[in-house]
């Protein structure tokens, strides 16, 4: 499966429309990915809050309609990354949306763990709650949205549910770069599933500098391909049997004591 990260800047002046029209010359890059991964909120900007309500659109929006057509024009599946999505209630969500290669929405995921260190994003937008995953001809997909990397629960849930890559779409700042690096290999040994994980790069509103580092890393903890940090889009070649390989080797998870039967 060879896998496209498209680390992508959001710069505050630069319109949604015009920021569309330049992620595609970007994803274009991409020809010849089976799987191409955008940053989480990148055509809103994530750090433009004042900006949510009217960047907000419903989830067969202008950012799915453009994602839908790089993905059929590549043969590829696209993680568009998130939108800043308004359901019928009129209630926005930070809703991460993976195409199949033929344009169908294959899968979504609302972020469940919102973000309010430093973010108005918890006062704006609503929790998720479902977990789910997507069936594709390189296994069995999941998604968390940045934040979510801090809460191993929810990854395990996605364990249990048979998830065997994990994509991760964020808007991670470069002042807590350590932490991206530490916590996606961690998620990765841990859970023993394939990480991918797509920051976003440069200045945003606020004058916020994200970290970029977007990487993959395999379930032993190698470190497949990381970016720098700036915009870019890198490539990586990888074997999706790693994870049942890892797994059989090394069986950590069916060791696993919980409930803690037994335990005072
Ligand atoms: N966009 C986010 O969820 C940012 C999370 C973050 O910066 C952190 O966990 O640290």
């Amino acid at each position: 499966m060879r896998i496209a990260m498209v680390q992508l800047a959001s710069p505050p002046e630069e319109s949604p429309e015009d920021r569309r029209v330049r992620a595609g010359s970007l994803v274009a890059q991409a020809r010849g990915a089976d799987l191409v991964v955008l940053p989480e909120l990148w055509a809103a900007g994530y750090f433009a809050f004042d900006r949510y309500p009217e960047r907000a659109e419903p989830l067969e929006g202008p950012t799915v309609a453009v994602a839908r057509e790089w993905a059929r024009a590549l043969g590829a599946f696209v993680h568009l990354g998130s939108i800043i999505e308004r359901d019928q209630h009129g209630r926005l969500a930070n809703t991460a949306v993976l195409l199949a290669p033929d344009g169908t929405i294959a899968h979504t995921y609302r972020k469940i763990h919102v973000f309010g260190y430093a973010s108005r994003e918890a006062e704006l937008l609503t929790p998720g709650d479902r977990l789910e995953i997507a069936e594709t001809p390189f296994g069995r997909f999941g998604a968390t949205t940045c934040y979510d990397l801090r809460f191993p629960e929810l990854w395990r849930g996605l364990v249990d549910r048979g998830a065997q890559t994990v994509v991760v779409p964020a808007a991670w700042p470069a002042a807590r770069r350590e932490h991206w690096r530490l916590f996606t290999t961690c998620r990765a040994v841990e859970e023993q599933v394939l990480v991918v994980a797509v920051n976003a790069a440069g200045r945003q509103d606020g004058g916020v500098e994200l970290g970029g580092h977007s990487r993959v890393v395999d379930p032993w903890g190698t470190v497949l391909a990381e970016a720098g940090a700036g915009e870019e889009v890198l490539c990586c070649d990888v074997d999706p049997a790693v994870v049942d390989r890892v797994r059989a080797e090394f069986p950590v998870l069916a060791d696993r004591r919980w409930p803690l039967a037994g335990v005072r």
